[in-house]
């Protein structure tokens, strides 16, 4: 085995798509609370349409579970994606306080455009035909840009305002790496495996997360709408 394979199908993908990643990791919005630049209003209206994307990914990643049930070789996979549906719980909370403490009303928040499409994306991944590898790739490649964006805002030298700390520890932490790496073996092992038409539909599905995220992004750091 050389040793690109043995990195895994993920590593392999990253390095092949790595404008496109690193466009999704390392976004101007991102790079704002980084330095410390970031306009407030900015992440207040992040944080309005991610409360709105975060209760939309609560039934995808049930499905994901619901998929490893009936599909998966390895009876930990479940477990993992059950611990990461527990953390969602505490993430609802946490929005909802958040949002009280920036004075956000997410009642009326109006669903943007881009937000309504990534929703989308992940609807037509919760049908059952959708393969356990290729839906896993999505899960992985959504919790890694959240995980790879936010730890950026945590390293030495980053001017992180003290009022985004906490967000960005909640996806930033060595525990949702830890979290993210596991998911990471999963994939691996799905795609190892999978035929080749698999395989290239994992990997679109992939490159369209790395789209969707970027627009996410996008949509948070342009101006008002
Ligand atoms: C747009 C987007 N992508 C990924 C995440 C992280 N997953 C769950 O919280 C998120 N909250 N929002």
């Amino acid at each position: 085995m050389d040793p690109v394979e043995k990195n895994g199908v993920i590593d392999r993908w990253v390095k092949k798509h790595l404008v496109l990643y690193t466009g999704a990791t390392r976004h101007p919005f991102i790079l704002s609370i980084r330095d410390g630049t970031i306009d407030f209003s900015s992440f207040k209206r992040w944080l309005g349409q991610d409360y709105i994307f975060v209760r939309e990914f609560v039934p995808f990643a049930a499905s994901v579970l619901l998929k490893a049930s009936k599909n998966s070789d390895d009876n930990s996979d479940m477990e993992v994606i059950l611990s990461g549906l527990a953390s969602l719980s505490d993430e609802i909370s946490w929005f909802k306080q958040e949002a009280a403490k920036w004075d956000v009303p997410l009642s009326d928040v109006v669903v943007h455009k881009s937000n309504q499409n990534y929703c989308r994306f992940l609807e037509s991944l919760m049908l059952p035909a959708v393969e356990y590898s290729v839906v896993f790739t999505a899960l992985w490649a959504i919790e890694t840009v959240y995980q790879e964006s936010f730890s950026h805002c945590l390293e030495d030298g980053s001017k992180t305002p003290p009022e985004l700390l906490e967000a960005c520890k909640r996806w930033g932490s060595e525990g949702f790496g830890e979290f993210c790496r596991s998911l990471k073996k999963i994939v691996n092992r799905c795609l190892e495996k999978a035929p080749d038409e698999e395989l290239k539909k994992a990997e679109v599905t992939f490159l369209h997360v790395l789209e969707l995220e970027i627009e996410f992004w996008d949509m948070s750091h342009g101006g008002p709408k």
